[in-house]
């Protein structure tokens, strides 16, 4: 093996999807969600499987729809969702990342006494989705240059919402891009809010509460709402995968 070959294999993870996923301490995910509301996810994918992405990004026909950030006062930049069926990367992660998330979610609606629970699978979920009218894929691919940013916001799509997200960083930061961090905010009851900026790799996913999570004060556990953006890209391209898990309306 070459010291080329050699260098390559260590910045790739051999493993499936499934093993890599299953590789993760999920408890100490599940705490830092409960803690911070966001837990990184290492080496998710592969630099392969984020130049695989990114270089989806010119294919029209794989999306349902484009959208020109600055056009609705969203920031500036462009993201696209994918139409079904969504290409076999995408499918794979959002199904297999799922039942993983389930239980944390449920414990959060348990928290914060809500009704809803999530089933096992994401395809029982969907279906929920879909009966309600929320029909229309929500993985997207957003494609950042110089200047362009994310203003905070929420991914909410409709009366069924899976309370935890991710998303993966396609691009190498310092290398195709510069500036461009993941910034996450979470605003407490009668407080200020507090931002938390997410270092990210290529590669690297974070999980992160689309809208509220449970934090625990001192006389029992309170609502925080999050949000989350991107800062100025200060020079090159940055190019990331958004995975919500509920559909649109
Ligand atoms: O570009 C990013 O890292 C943020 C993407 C985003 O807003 C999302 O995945 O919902
Ligand atoms: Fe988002």
């Amino acid at each position: 093996m070459s010291v080329f070959t050699d260098v390559a294999a260590t910045r790739t993870p051999a493993a499936s999807l499934s093993a890599r996923l299953n590789s993760y301490d999920w408890q100490q995910t599940a705490h830092e969600l409960a803690t911070r509301g966001a837990s990184i996810l290492g080496g998710l994918l592969s630099e392969q499987e984020c130049a695989a992405l990114v270089s989806l990004y010119d294919e029209a026909e794989l999306y349902r729809s484009k959208v020109i950030m600055a056009r609705h006062g969203f920031g500036q930049g462009e993201y696209q969702y994918f139409r079904y069926p969504l290409p076999h990367l995408v499918s794979e992660l959002r199904t297999q990342a799922y039942p993983y998330l389930a239980p944390v979610a449920n414990q959060w609606n348990a928290a914060m006494n809500q009704d809803i629970r999530y089933p096992e699978a994401h395809e029982d979920f969907i279906a929920r989705c879909h009966s309600a009218g929320q029909t229309r894929p929500t993985p997207l691919i957003l494609k950042y240059q110089a200047d362009d940013y994310n203003c905070l916001h929420q991914d909410l799509y409709g009366e069924h919402v899976f309370p935890l997200q991710l998303a993966v960083l396609l691009s190498k930061p310092g290398e195709d891009f510069s500036g461009g961090e993941f910034i996450l905010t979470e605003q407490r009851p009668r407080m200020q809010s507090r931002a938390e900026v997410i270092p990210l790799r290529q590669g690297d996913a974070v999980i992160f509460a689309v809208h509220h999570r449970p934090a625990q004060g001192v006389r029992g556990v309170y609502r925080v709402t999050m949000r989350h953006g991107v800062s100025r890209v200060r020079s090159g391209k940055r190019y990331a995968l958004g995975m919500i898990f509920h559909d649109a309306t």
